[in-house]
């Protein structure tokens, strides 16, 4: 019998979680049934899509998420011993997945080519299966285009925007601080702003005077309005998500936007990162081949401890992260 800690969600969240909605919780894991795995987990993911599904489900509930970890007991031979593994099993120290199961979401840990076993829940997971396919599917940016990402800074958009550099497009992004921005421009963006500080629509006007021709939207609110409100005829803007508003309890006013939509002829497509499932393994061995090649840098805001994840979760909220936050258990 193992013993295993857990984080629970106990009840909805109402603007940001509160370190009382939570609750560690300390269990003894059963011993696994066939098809089962025990798995000791070594790296977990802390992400926005964890605010922001709060609501979809019923309290009280598992905080589910992705973790990397070993493999420490198996009835499924396709997973033995010692096998590194990803799964969707949450804020956990021990776990049971079975590779079965939609939830589990259990896969091998790709081949990493040496690189940080942390990546497979950031550029080398989720994230950047996001960013891979959200920008290329939807944006299907041109060499020569104009290329504006928002929340550029984080997991999802460091990829955007070194992607978009590697097809041979202009990249604009805007991150929440002047470090941030500096950063950026290190991994070789155009330009980058302070969406705090600036007057997007004067620096956009300045920065892209030929217009924007594909718009990566992380954030929604009013700094999404000005960059659509600025795209060239034809653009196209890949809605991944708007954490500006996650954490509001009520609707923000909107800026009426059908105008440009209409006489610029734009498209605009939301978008689910399963979509591409069966695909993620393509996106990864680009992006290991990226970064081996020396083409994308990654960084990650790592927080030491089980004890720490609710900090860490709301720390990325809050923008404490430099590229993907990730928790060593
Ligand atoms: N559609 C899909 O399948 C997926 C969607 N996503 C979405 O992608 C986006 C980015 O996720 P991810 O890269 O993991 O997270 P990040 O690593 O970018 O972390 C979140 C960042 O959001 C920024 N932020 C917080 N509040 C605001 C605000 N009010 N306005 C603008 N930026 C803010 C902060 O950076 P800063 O300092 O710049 O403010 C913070 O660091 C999220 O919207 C997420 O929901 C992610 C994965 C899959
Ligand atoms: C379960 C993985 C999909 C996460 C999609 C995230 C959406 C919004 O943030």
């Amino acid at each position: 019998m193992v013993k295993a800690r857990k984080y629970i969600v106990k009840q909805p969240f109402v603007g940001l979680p509160k370190r009382e909605d939570f609750e560690i919780v300390e269990h003894q894991l059963p011993p696994i049934k066939n098809g089962e795995i025990l798995v000791k987990v070594e790296w977990v993911s802390v992400d926005p899509y964890m605010r922001a599904y709060n609501g979809r489900f019923p309290t009280p509930y598992d905080q589910f998420g992705f973790n990397v970890g070993t493999v420490q007991d198996s009835k499924d031979p396709r997973y033995p011993v010692g096998r590194k593994v990803v799964t969707h099993k949450g804020w956990c120290d021990y776990t049971i997945a079975n590779a079965s199961s939609e939830t589990d979401r259990v896969y091998k840990l790709p081949d990493l080519k040496g690189l940080n076993e942390s990546l497979a829940v950031g550029a080398v997971g989720m994230p950047g299966a996001t960013a891979y396919f959200g920008l290329l599917e939807i944006c299907k940016p041109k060499a020569g285009e104009t290329v504006v990402v928002t929340g550029a800074a984080g997991a999802v958009g460091t990829v955007v925007g070194q992607i978009a550099k590697i097809k041979g497009c202009t990249v604009i992004g805007f991150a929440g601080t002047d470090e941030k921005c500096q950063w950026l421009q290190s991994l070789g963006f155009d330009k980058a702003f302070n969406y705090k500080t600036v007057d997007a629509s004067k620096v956009l006007k300045e920065a892209a005077p030929s217009g924007i021709d594909c718009y990566f939207d992380n954030v929604g609110g009013e700094l999404s309005s000005i960059i659509i409100s600025q795209m060239n005829v034809r653009g196209r803007v890949a809605v991944c998500g708007s954490i500006s508003a996650y954490n509001d309890t009520s609707l923000p006013e909107a800026t009426i936007l059908q105008t440009y939509l209409v006489f610029k002829q734009l498209k605009i497509e939301g978008f689910i990162v399963d979509r591409w499932l069966g695909q993620w393994n393509v996106a990864f061995a680009d992006i290991i081949g990226w970064i081996k090649s020396g083409k994308m840098k990654t960084q990650e805001h790592v927080t030491e401890g089980f004890d720490n994840i609710y900090d860490a979760f709301v720390g990325m909220l809050q923008g404490e992260n430099t590229g993907k936050a990730v928790v060593k258990i």
